[in-house]
């Protein structure tokens, strides 16, 4: 990303370094920063602005009649209103972003909604009758969503450059959390906490200050704040990267149109982003625009389709907050491509449900794959897109949203009026077969097929099977793509803390081996090259102790050097290869030991060793203090590690064990407090199942 320009900046000062995976101490993290906590002002404001507004027109254009066909016909038409506009302004919208200033472009906007969504309620005060009111509060809207179409892609292209990389996704859960779950919530209280209370209190009000138009007047009001923090707040955000003013300079805006169109066509990651978040909302259009039906036919009317939707709204709001957290580090693309599929497979499990429970189940995966879908959507659109094209490309995402939605919801409410539907029996088990689970069927495969063909456009991790990364990556270990290498023979890992008896067992096993005929290598970390055995000395005899995470970058660079020189060039000649210690031995001294992230840890030696992974880890669990004892036995004096505390040696024991359970397929974990013999057998004994029998030449 091009971000040379004197204006762009992530507030480098105030950057708090990487965030770390645990929930509340991002969220801690990203709160600290200024620029951050003003933008998410600005969007709370401006998002129960709009939320506000929303129910406020829609009341106030239906309190203008008396009939209630007249009221269903004025709601509802303010509401369509509200989507149209897309498809006329959506195009130049994102040309704008890219070219202009955003800041400006934001502020001048929000003056202008200000204006227009404050002279709704003003209009009968000016002598507008109804319908005349009605119709100005239609066109008002139309107008204000229009120019709304110019401030979106501003403001989601000058995100990004306001927050570090690293902290974009918590930003977005917190953004998205806020304009999603708690200001409609907060707005839908207000209005009727207004309307409630001025009702009971019995104060008459005069005409131009009824509560529809008080909360119509907040909705102008948020406009004006967000007008106001963002002009002399947020000065960053109109920021203009090199890139961008030269593009402003030499190309005309019909150029720059057309080559935002070449951008999403020609770019991988961004076509499967923008197919992917229209399938998944075209399959939430579905949804929405058969539910009703759908519920009416589940046997539980009106009820269940209320239920229905707090599930989906459940499901969304514990995709969002808890995803991350569930997830892990699974690859942020992989995670959008999963997440379709889940959702649409959910759909699919909808369209099968035959009884409530069932369908609410279902409701809450909907909810939750959509919810992760669209936040992992957000945090790559925010992170990966270069700032010159970004305004483009949200226009387009923008623009395709409202209007895939809105024709999913139509063509849905029509398909489902056409169908009839026949009623199954079957044994103890009856249910209807109607058009509406037909098309939750279908519109749940076409979502499957939409995101698995995402997540082969975008994905970074081609080679790495699917379905084991996910797994890993919800027990925290994610796995990254291998170093290709034909690899013949096998790895043997003997982990464990001081004087476990590695060693010991390491030369048992070796001699077992070799007398059978095998080529063996023997080796262990640190030290085993030239190289090795001077970062050895470094670590562990200098009189200068090196801190935690130079220590961490020493043992991660003998285990690189060691890999490629000594253990690869092993394997690939199909030798068993015996390690004393390798990579658990850094998650459990440097992660668990020198409590340093694990995770960071994992992905360094992950790094270093271009991901190779032992095919048995032997760990020889033993008391610290039974080991240590051991240690002190030989009389060799304690290196640097061997002194520490009996805590730390404790904890390394203890992240040992959990390693261990957490992937019970690649260890043998064995008491070391056990004799000798008895250890050196159990070993042999698992290891032949390992090896292939001896092959006398
Ligand atoms: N199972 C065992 N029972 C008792 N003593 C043992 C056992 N295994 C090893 N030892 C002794 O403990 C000491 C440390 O063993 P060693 O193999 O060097 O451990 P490590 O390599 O894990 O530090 C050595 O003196 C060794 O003879
Ligand atoms: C491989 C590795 C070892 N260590 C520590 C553990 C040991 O205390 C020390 C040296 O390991 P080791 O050679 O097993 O020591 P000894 O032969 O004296 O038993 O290095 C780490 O902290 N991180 C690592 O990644």
């Amino acid at each position: 990303m091009t971000t040379g320009g004197r204006a762009i900046s992530t507030d480098k000062q105030q950057d708090p370094g990487p965030v770390d995976l645990n929930g509340v101490a991002a969220l801690r993290s990203v709160l600290r920063l200024r620029g951050f906590r003003r933008l998410w002002l600005v969007l709370a404001a401006a998002s129960f602005g709009d939320w506000i507004g929303i129910l406020a027109t829609a009341l106030f254009a239906s309190a203008q009649f008396e009939n209630t066909a007249a009221q269903g016909a004025a709601f509802g038409g303010t509401i369509a209103v509200r989507l149209l506009p897309a498809l006329v302004l959506g195009p130049i919208a994102g040309v704008l972003a890219d070219r202009f200033d955003r800041r400006y472009t934001m502020v001048i906007v929000d003056l202008l909604r200000f204006v227009i969504y404050g002279s709704i309620p003003l209009a009968p005060v000016f002598g507008a009758s109804p319908a005349q009111t009605v119709a100005w509060a239609t066109i008002a809207t139309l107008i204000g969503e229009a120019i709304t179409l110019i401030w979106i892609p501003a403001k989601e292209a000058a995100v990004p450059n306001l927050i570090p990389k690293s902290h974009i996704e918590v930003s977005n859960q917190l953004t998205l959390v806020t304009t999603y779950g708690i200001t409609p919530i907060l707005a839908a209280l207000l209005l009727s906490a207004l309307t409630a209370g001025l009702q009971q209190s019995g104060v008459a009000l005069p005409d131009w200050a009824q509560p529809v138009q008080i909360a119509l007047y907040i909705n102008a009001l948020s406009r004006l704040a967000t007008a106001l923090v963002v002009f002399f707040g947020i000065k960053e955000i109109g920021g203009k990267s090199e890139e961008r003013l030269k593009n402003a300079a030499e190309q005309s805006m019909t150029r720059q149109f057309l080559d935002g169109w070449k951008y999403l066509g020609s770019t991988p990651l961004v076509r499967g982003l923008v197919v992917g978040i229209f399938g998944a909302f075209a399959a939430g259009g579905v949804v929405i625009g058969a539910a009703r039906t759908f519920a009416y036919s589940l046997g539980a009317g009106e009820a269940a389709f209320s239920l229905l939707f707090g599930f989906i709204f459940m499901g969304l709001a514990l995709g969002i907050g808890l995803g991350p957290m569930i997830v892990k580090d699974l690859s942020r693309r992989r995670w959008f491509g999963m997440s379709i599929v889940l959702a649409s497979g959910s759909v699919m499990f909808l369209g099968l449900a035959f009884h409530l429970s069932m369908a609410l189940v279902g409701a809450l995966l909907v909810g939750a794959g959509a919810g992760m879908a669209f936040l992992a959507g957000t945090t790559l659109l925010y992170g990966e897109i270069e700032d010159a094209v970004r305004g483009r490309v949200f226009a387009v995402v923008q623009i395709g949203v409202r209007t895939v939605l809105l024709l999913a919801i139509t063509v849905a409410g029509v398909l489902v009026g056409l169908g009839s539907s026949r009623r199954v029996e079957l044994g103890p088990l009856s249910f209807d077969v109607s058009s509406t689970r037909v098309l939750l069927l279908v519109a749940g495969a076409i979502g499957i097929w939409v995101g698995i063909g995402s997540f082969r456009q975008m994905d970074d991790k081609k080679g790495v099977p699917v379905l084991a990364d996910l797994l890993g990556s919800l027990r925290g270990r994610p796995l990254s793509p291998p170093e290709e290498f034909v690899r013949s023979g096998v790895f043997v890992v003997f982990e464990g803390g001081e004087g476990a008896g590695k060693s010991t067992q390491v030369t048992r096993l070796a001699e077992a081996l070799k007398a059978e005929g095998r080529d063996v290598v023997v080796t262990r970390e640190p030290g085993a090259t030239d190289v090795g055995a001077r970062i050895r000395g470094l670590l562990l005899n200098e009189a200068e102790a090196p801190s935690a995470r130079a220590e961490a970058l020493l043992y991660a660079a003998d285990r690189a050097h060691h890999v490629a020189t000594v253990v690869r060039p092993a394997l690939s000649r199909g030798a068993v290869v015996i390690s004393d210690r390798y990579i658990d031995s850094s998650l459990a001294y440097q992660g668990a030991g020198r409590t340093l992230p694990v995770q960071e840890i994992s992905w360094l030696s992950a790094w270093a060793t271009g991901g190779l992974k032992p095919d048995l880890v032997v760990l020889l669990d033993v008391d610290p203090s039974v080991g240590l004892t051991r240690v002190d036995a030989r009389g060799e004096g304690a290196d640097r590690l061997e002194s520490e505390s009996r805590a730390f040696h404790e904890r390394v024991r203890y992240a040992f064990l959990d390693l261990a359970a957490s992937d019970p397929k690649r260890y043998l974990v064995l008491d070391a407090s056990r004799p000798l013999d008895e250890i050196a057998s159990t070993v042999t004994g698992r290891l032949s199942t390992l090896l292939d029998p001896v092959t006398v030449p």
